[in-house]
């Protein structure tokens, strides 16, 4: 969905602003992981709006093995529509035990319960929560209310304005 309704509020996000979003959810991760030092296996990225934050997750975490998942799901039918078009390397993901899933936020919880379905195991987090899809992630940084839009940087540009007092 890239339109926002009319009832909801916009949040928009800098690249700055994930940056730093996307680093303090790497420090919280840290030592999360299984076994003794706390380590990840992997970072697996939900795309494509995960992969900005897998990345700077990853590299704070010093993580090298970084797969990716993407899910398409159907707005217009029922939520067990949602279906993987690609998935990541199955030797790898195995149940999830030691996988961290990332993606740049969760909304009604779809992309991630399906997700959740197929690798019970993993850790699943997120940059950005909305009420609604809370259930579905393990750790996340910022909630936002549900009828908040979240515009991220790739999906904005730099533009005039009028001055304020121009408008009428
Ligand atoms: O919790 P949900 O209601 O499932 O919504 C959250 C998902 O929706 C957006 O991805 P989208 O499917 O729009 O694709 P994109 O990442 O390629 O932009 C967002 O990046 C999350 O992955
Ligand atoms: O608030 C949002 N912003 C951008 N993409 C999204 N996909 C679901 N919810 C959102
Ligand atoms: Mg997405």
């Amino acid at each position: 969905m890239t339109d926002r309704l009319p009832h909801e509020k916009g949040f928009h996000i800098s690249w700055d602003q994930i940056h730093r979003d996307s680093r303090a959810l790497a420090w919280r991760l840290e030592k999360m992981g299984p076994g003794e030092a706390g380590d990840w296996k992997a970072v697996v990225a939900v795309t494509r709006g995960g992969m900005a934050p897998a990345m700077i997750v990853a590299r704070e975490l010093d993580i090298r093995t970084v797969d990716t998942i993407s899910v398409k799901s159907y707005d217009h039918q029922k939520q067990s529509d949602a279906v993987v078009l690609k998935a990541p390397d199955a030797a790898l993901m195995g149940d999830g035990t030691g996988i961290l899933i990332v993606d740049d936020l969760v909304d009604s919880g779809k992309t991630l319960e399906l997700i959740r379905r197929i690798y019970p195991k993993a850790h699943f987090a997120t940059v950005y929560a909305k009420p609604k899809g809370k259930p579905m992630v393990d750790t996340y940084i910022t909630e936002v209310s549900q009828d908040t839009w979240i515009f991220f940087p790739w999906d904005m540009a730099l533009q005039y304005v009028e001055p304020y007092r121009g408008k009428d």
